[in-house]
């Protein structure tokens, strides 16, 4: 596991709103409790790229959560097109031909992310999709390529974090959405843990969304989940 140096960047605070001026001001009522944020492709396509390159421009990581898959020449001209905007994190799906263009349009320290089996998903839906593996076994699998073709760091659940870790080695990120807080409603999630439970299992980063989004105090609730992951 990669250690940051900021335990505030253990958090990723997914920024699922309709548009910029709310995510300003939810990002303004974080204040300090927040140093990373998501941006997919909701908030991209209302204008939430220029926000990214004003966040960063002002300290903060963004994460582009645009879950790439295509051709393999269309993934690389667009990679290439998004490492100039200066995120750190780009998600792609984690198909092979889809992680290898990724790895070479990758430019300016952009780190790509592969997301193995979305954690809205249980083995029904991935038997639904037309997958003869359980989901563990897909992540595995998917986690095993991702690593022998030089991809960043992995998209998975928390569940499925230790055995991860245990395919990848040390070096390779690991970002675990489908994070709850003890109590807190799961929505379409199926595949969930605590921010604590995930820091034991050896995550990097957690993504919460609604959580903190639907929250009378996101402050608050951010501020929790960074000290739970301690
Ligand atoms: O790539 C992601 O970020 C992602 C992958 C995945 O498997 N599951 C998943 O929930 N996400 C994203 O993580 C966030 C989770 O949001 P909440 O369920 O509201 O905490 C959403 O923005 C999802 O798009």
């Amino acid at each position: 596991m990669s250690e940051t140096t900021d335990p505030r960047d253990r958090l990723i605070v997914a920024l699922d709103v309709p548009g910029v001026a709310e995510a300003e001001a939810l990002i303004d009522r974080l204040g300090d409790a927040a140093t990373f944020y998501k941006i997919g492709y909701r908030l991209a396509y209302a204008g939430g790229l220029a926000l990214a390159e004003r966040l960063v421009a002002v300290g903060n990581k963004v994460f582009l959560d645009l879950k790439l898959h295509d051709i393999g020449n269309t993934i690389e001209e667009g990679v290439r097109a998004v490492s100039g905007l200066g995120a750190t994190f780009l998600t792609v799906h984690a198909y092979p031909q889809t992680m290898r263009a990724a790895v070479k349009g990758r430019g300016h320290g952009l780190k790509i992310l592969a997301v193995t089996v979305l954690t809205s998903y249980d083995d029904a839906d991935a038997a639904e999709a037309g997958y003869a593996l359980p989901v563990a076994d897909l992540v595995a699998k998917r986690a095993a390529q991702a690593a022998e073709i030089g991809i960043d760091g992995l998209v998975c659940s928390a569940a499925e974090a230790a055995g991860v870790r245990r395919i990848v080695g040390p070096d390779r990120l690991i970002v675990t959405p489908g994070i709850r807080p003890a109590g807190a409603e799961a929505g379409d999630q199926k595949r969930v843990m605590t921010p604590g439970d995930a820091r034991r299992a050896g995550i990097d980063h957690v993504v919460v969304g609604r959580p903190i989004t639907g929250a009378a105090d996101p402050r608050a609730v951010a501020r929790a989940i960074v000290a739970e992951m301690a």
